[in-house]
């Protein structure tokens, strides 16, 4: 019995929810005293999963697959774990993780947690910390099924080398039919996904117009973030709906969050606040956004932020 990782690609190289998804794998398959498999899709080079502790690596190569199909992925993700022979599937909680794994819960006859934070505290019975209520609480939840899916909440457990010499083997399993077939993807050139940033720079209502957003911009640039924005935003049209995070919009779990000007209301904050450090630069000393933050600065964003650009701009000419 083993423990199985999907680990995404895009365009052949792994995202760092990837890495991540399989160091928290090796932890559980340690804890369980098991080795890991990981499955991988168009991956070029699905060696590097040896620095991050993979025993095996089924990597599927077939140009059919370059685009994401949650009902076929979840297929594949049902194959390989019959082919290695495991009870414990794992899978990032991002945008992809969570269309597929309900998908492979339901094939599999297995219980599934999502947006779990640590390895489970214990085995049996099998129990999971999870965040719960936009990240507002954790629950420890018990899988009682025999077969278990497990949702890794981004940037919870970290990447972690654990050099190991893997089997890496081609693997070939019978696709699914889907209903539906993406005939192209475009994808906004040059830019950040929200999703897969590291730092995001946002801004809100209180730039005042759309003209204003260059410099949530030109700081995204020196930093090379992701640029997001409130809902008001989007709504009137000074950012793209892209763009918009919050309950009703991405959610977003980066490394930092730099908040311009946003109030902090309670539908902004349930999607941000998964981020591991939040700046607010807000010029209401009482701004609820405040209470959230790890670093606040009390001053208004058309000071502060020139500010900034240049002094991260002197600092990374000093440091380059
Ligand atoms: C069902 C529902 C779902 C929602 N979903 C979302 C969601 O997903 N995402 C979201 O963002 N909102 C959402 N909202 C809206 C939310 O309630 C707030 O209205 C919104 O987040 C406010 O956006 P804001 O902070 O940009 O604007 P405001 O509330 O207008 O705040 C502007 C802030 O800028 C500050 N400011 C003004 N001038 C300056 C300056 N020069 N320098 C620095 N600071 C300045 C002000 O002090 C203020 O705090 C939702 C609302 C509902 C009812």
């Amino acid at each position: 019995m083993s423990v199985l990782v999907y680990a995404d690609s895009s365009e052949g190289k792994f995202k760092k929810t990837a890495l991540e998804v399989v160091s928290y794998g090796k932890a559980v398959a340690n804890q369980l005293d098991t080795e890991l498999t990981v499955v991988t899709v168009n991956a070029t080079q699905p060696e590097e999963l040896q620095n991050y502790g993979a025993n095996k690596i089924l990597n599927v190569n077939n140009s059919d697959l370059n685009v994401f199909n949650a009902k076929i992925y979840a297929g594949i993700i049902i194959e390989a774990a019959f082919t290695s022979n495991t009870n414990i599937i794992i899978v990032s909680s991002n945008t992809d993780g969570k269309y597929l794994a309900p998908l492979v819960a339901a094939r599999f006859n297995a219980g599934y947690v999502s947006n779990a934070v640590e390895v489970p505290s214990n085995t049996s019975p099998f129990t999971i910390k999870r965040k719960v209520f936009s990240n507002k609480a954790f629950s420890n939840t018990v899988i009682t099924a025999d077969s278990k899916v497990i949702g890794l909440a981004k940037n919870s457990f970290g990447i972690k080398e654990n050099p190991t010499t893997a089997e890496i083997e081609e693997f070939s399993p019978a696709l699914l039919t889907s209903s539906i077939k993406s005939e192209s993807v475009e994808k906004a050139s040059g830019k950040i996904a929200i999703a897969d940033a590291d730092i995001v720079v946002s801004g809100g209502r209180g730039l005042k117009a759309a003209e204003n957003f260059k410099m949530i911009e030109d700081l995204a640039e020196v930093l090379g973030a992701a640029t997001a924005c409130s809902k008001p935003v989007s709504d009137m049209g000074w950012r793209p709906h892209g763009e918009h995070v919050g309950q009703t919009g991405k959610p977003v779990a980066a490394n930092l969050y730099i908040a311009v000007a946003i109030s902090g209301a309670i539908q902004h904050l349930a999607g941000v606040n998964a981020s591991k450090t939040k700046v607010v630069i807000n010029t209401d000393p009482e701004a609820p956004f405040f209470k959230a933050a790890d670093y606040g600065i009390v001053g208004d964003a058309f000071e502060v932020v020139p500010q900034l650009i240049e002094k991260l701009k002197a600092f990374k000419a000093e440091n380059a």
